[in-house]
């Protein structure tokens, strides 16, 4: 028999590895597959049930530590002070042992170590050289009370002109590929591509050139957000010819980088382009269509994707090899409390935050996930909708979309908790009156700059342990992830922050999980959107007040750097230098 539930609040109170060793089904996997990797607290006990529930071992075939657990948790319960004292020696040992395993785990020699950057968040040189108008230029400079510092991304970072001090940084951190994004309107201004601007091809011609001499290997985001104005203003994402204009674009790209370009990535967080963009105007084009829009978009955005996908695969990758994938923005939702409700809650949340998007590529047998098809045709209909505000693919389209993806990008940050019971009232119609759910975040996680994100414990393993629970053991690049703060050399919590990702990426190769590759955000701090200058994400800081943009390497720097280097994560690594040097090789 497993311990009683009842002894996990006791126990929580008492002595957190006391509980690691009493709790129940999922915890004999924490101590299984990574010792005491997940500490559990009182405020993450429900996803650390949720991961349990998900991961369909929760019978642990290893009967040596369940044996141990169920001893321990008999002492415990005797309450003798004898047997509380020889338990907490027994545990200690395990800790011990476990650190050292902890403290020995290392990164796959072929783990693909990265950073990432976006165009318009960096390169400045908005209207140099033959650059269009993006949807971002737009915004910034009709809507300037929408940034909150009222800032632009006209200068940024200015890699347009310090692209070679960026290649540069990556050397000095060592890492082995840059992610960076094509701004379409640099290379084709009018959106179409009846006019090409070799001056924006030479631009990403020279960044390639400088990677590959450093051995650095380039993926291209082909749209991060900055879609040409004069394509918004024929509707943008709404627009059902956007699918077309996309493969035109796509096109360009492929022909003049593919040769020396070996990934690409079609589309970076397609909720954040329809849900953001087109349902709760929280990114640019900051069309309110709430309930509309976002559904249109995911059709779009979906057929565009797969358009891309399949110009690549059946023309470029045969002459190049290479691979085309998609990136996804990923919290760990759990449910806030252990019934089902509140589970149920968690799968809806994550239908309509990103499964809409990924469901159509990765599942089974393609489309929208049907719970969310079946709430918006019943919510469409009483709202006197003729017609269901989301309608799903077609068989042919569904065939055409399925499978076009050879990985699963994840941009992931943090995470909540859902509920029917957090559910207030939202717009009407609005995707998240369709499904009914709220969600919080429970007080003590910390808070970083950005309003939305908050240090989830244990988010980065639960992330990628949805994923793998939804599709399987497929490819799974980590495309995004990293801390905001608000400035400053000494980083600590971005430190913080890396290294219980990068544990959670540990513990999720030891659990089998095929995580191959992982890019830190970001390379430098750059323009945060609507948040302008006030949230900080870089490795290094950059200097806004400097026309130079001089970039400065933060602690968090160092500590990747070493993590890179060494291929582990060392929680008493400190770094010696505020100097940062190229080490040889790179
Ligand atoms: C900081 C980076 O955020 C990326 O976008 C988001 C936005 C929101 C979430 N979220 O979980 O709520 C995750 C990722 C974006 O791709 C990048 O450009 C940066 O702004």
């Amino acid at each position: 028999m497993l311990p009683r539930r009842d002894h996990i609040a006791r126990t929580v109170k008492n002595n957190w590895l006391l509980l690691t060793c009493l709790e129940e089904r999922w915890k004999l996997i924490k101590l299984d597959r990574s010792c005491v990797q997940m500490i559990p607290t009182q405020h993450n006990l429900d996803s650390f049930k949720y991961m349990c529930q998900n991961t369909g071992s929760a019978e642990n075939s290893d009967k040596e530590p369940i044996n141990m657990i169920r001893r321990l948790g008999g002492l415990a319960i005797l309450h003798s002070y004898i047997m509380k004292i020889l338990v907490l020696l027994l545990c200690s040992a395990v800790a011990v042992t476990c650190g050292k395993v902890r403290q020995g785990r290392k990164f796959p020699d072929e783990f693909v170590f990265g950073a990432a950057t976006a165009s318009y968040q960096i390169e400045g040189a908005w209207n140099e050289d033959g650059k269009g108008e993006n949807i971002w230029d737009y915004l910034v400079h009709n809507n300037p009370d929408a940034i909150a510092d009222r800032s632009t991304g006209d200068v940024a970072c200015d890699s347009y002109h310090k692209y070679k001090r960026d290649v540069e940084m990556m050397r000095e951190l060592g890492i082995d590929s840059y992610r960076f994004s094509i701004s379409w309107s640099r290379i084709l201004p009018t959106g179409f591509p009846n006019q090409i601007n070799e001056a924006g091809i030479q631009y990403y011609n020279n960044l390639i050139s400088e990677l590959l001499k450093y051995n650095i290997d380039p993926i291209i985001t082909l749209y991060h957000w900055d879609l040409p104005q004069a394509l918004q203003d024929l509707g943008g994402w709404l627009n059902p010819l956007i699918v077309d204009w996309f493969e035109d674009y796509v096109h360009v790209v492929y022909e003049n980088f593919s040769d020396r370009v070996k990934s690409f990535i079609t589309i970076n967080e397609p909720a954040q382009v329809c849900y953001e963009g087109y349902g709760v105007a929280t990114k640019a084009p900051l069309m309110n269509v709430s309930g509309i829009g976002e559904y249109v978009c995911a059709r779009h955005i979906a057929l565009a994707h797969a358009k891309a996908y399949h110009l690549y695969n059946d023309v470029y990758k045969p002459q190049y090899g290479g691979v085309c994938g998609y990136t996804f923005a990923v919290g760990s939702t759990a449910p806030l409390t252990d019934s089902e409700e509140d589970k149920y809650a968690v799968e809806l949340m994550v239908q309509q935050q990103w499964a809409i998007y990924s469901d159509p590529v990765f599942s089974k047998d393609g489309g929208f996930p049907k719970d969310l098809l079946e709430l918006v045709a019943e919510k469409s209909a009483a709202q006197g909708f003729p017609k269901s505000r989301l309608i799903d693919f077609t068989e042919e389209e569904k065939a055409y979309i399925r499978g076009t993806s050879d990985f699963f990008g994840v941009n992931h940050y943090s995470g909540a908790l859902a509920s029917f019971s957090l559910y207030t009232p939202q717009a009407v119609p609005s995707s998240m009156d369709d499904i009914g759910v709220g969600q919080m975040v429970p007080d003590d996680w910390l808070q970083s700059a950005s309003a939305w994100f908050q240090k989830m414990p244990d988010s980065m393993y639960i992330t990628l342990k949805l994923i793998k629970n939804r599709y399987g053991d497929i490819p799974i690049y980590i495309t995004e992830n990293g801390w905001s703060s608000y400035g400053g050399i000494d980083d600590d919590n971005r430190v913080d922050y890396y290294r219980s990702a990068l544990e959670g990426v540990l513990d999720a190769l030891d659990d089998g999980i095929n995580v191959k590759g992982y890019y830190a955000w970001s390379l430098m701090d750059n323009f945060e959107w609507l948040a302008g200058y006030t949230e900080c994400f870089g490795l290094y800081q950059v200097d806004y007040k400097d026309p130079e943009r001089t970039r400065t390497p933060r602690k968090s720097a160092f500590v990747y750097k070493h993590i890179i280097k060494t291929r582990m994560v060392d929680p008493d690594y400190v770094p010696e230098t505020t100097v940062m040097t190229i080490d040889e090789g790179h």
